[in-house]
């Protein structure tokens, strides 16, 4: 077992890998001795904000959000969540990703208010790359990638699903899922904005941007926002389910398609990628925007006194 932890220091294997005795080693070409794994085997990597569990028989990983208290979406969780995909995209064995929150009643918060407050152009403008990086990475992927909404997803936990391939919401009508961001005196980027424009179309989109609109469970069904509601406990059961359906394509045909539709939203923004991030900084170091980012956090704790 020492060995085991030794070749694969950020794995832990789950399953029946505690039965593992000498007889589940196997010799390799160049005479080393490595695992030899029963064919149902899932390994599951930690990170600070992350869990990964890859299951090698299905091709698919299930990604769990844990940053407390709300998953808000900090320079570093961004920076792990896209280092965690890239891994994935690279392992020839994962096809398709569940992405879903271990955390009550919050899927995501967005991204993280403090890491756009007060803080000087430098970290915002690192802080907006990593925020495109992470929107990249997911909707450019040639995985399935399907979110699971177990929670309130607004503005940037929004964007999140939407980058997905597929959304299966909880149907709790306390759950909410929107681009806000008008709420907050700030203003959805052009890349959120199209994201949302080829989810729900251009009348629901500008409907929703404008006046900064959070639906509730049944409404986002309603609007396309998500594609299916199941009762909260279903939710990642749901997802497995929808995602084998995705699973019996063949990969190269629906990548080849995925890629059709989603190219030339991308290009957009990796043609403007620089802009964008200058655009960002001016926008959100404005002395008016930083003190409406006040107010606005100001009322979120006052909720609960
Ligand atoms: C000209 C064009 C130029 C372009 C310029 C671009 C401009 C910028 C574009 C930015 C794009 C996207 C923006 C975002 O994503 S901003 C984030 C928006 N998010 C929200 O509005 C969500 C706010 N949060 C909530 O509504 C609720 O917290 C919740 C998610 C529904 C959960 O409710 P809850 O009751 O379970 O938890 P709550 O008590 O409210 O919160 C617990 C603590 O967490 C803090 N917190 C909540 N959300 C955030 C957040 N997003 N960032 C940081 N901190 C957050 C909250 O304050 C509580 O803290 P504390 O316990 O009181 O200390």
């Amino acid at each position: 077992m020492a060995t085991l932890l030794k070749l694969f220091p950020t794995c832990t294997w789950t399953g029946r890998l505690a039965h593992l005795s000498r007889k589940g080693w196997a010799q390799s070409r160049s005479g080393r001795l490595l695992p030899c794994f029963p064919a149902s085997q899932r390994c599951a990597s930690t990170t600070s904000y992350l869990t990964v569990e890859m299951d090698d028989n299905t091709g698919v990983a299930v990604v769990t959000m844990k940053s407390p208290p709300v998953n808000s979406l900090s320079l570093d969780f961004l920076t792990e969540f896209s280092i965690s995909i890239e891994k994935l995209e690279m392992d020839r064995k994962c096809r398709g990703v569940i992405l879903t929150s271990g955390l009550p009643k919050v899927f995501s918060a967005g991204l993280d208010i403090m890491e756009m407050y007060g803080k000087g152009p430098e970290h915002c403008a690192e802080f907006w790359r990593a925020v495109q990086e992470m929107w990249l990475k997911l909707y450019g992927s040639n995985m399935i990638t399907i979110a699971a909404v177990n929670g309130s997803s607004p503005a940037g936990g929004c964007l999140m699903a939407m980058a997905c391939d597929y959304r299966i919401m909880a149907d709790n009508p306390k759950y909410s899922i929107g681009l806000n961001e008008t709420l907050l005196g700030i203003v959805a980027p052009f890349w959120f904005k199209d994201t949302m424009m080829n989810t729900i179309g251009f009348r629901a989109t500008e409907l929703a941007l404008q006046l900064g609109l959070l639906h509730n469970a049944p409404n986002a069904l309603r609007v396309g926002l998500v594609d299916e509601l199941v009762p909260e406990k279903e939710v990642l059961s749901a997802a497995s389910t929808a995602i084998s359906k995705w699973l019996a394509i063949p990969d190269h045909a629906r990548q080849i398609t995925k890629s059709m539709m989603r190219k030339p939203t991308i290009d957009r923004l990796l043609s403007h990628r620089d802009q964008d991030i200058n655009n960002f900084v001016s926008f959100i170091t404005k002395d008016s925007i930083q003190k409406s980012l006040q107010v606005y956090m100001e009322r979120l704790k006052q909720r609960k006194t």
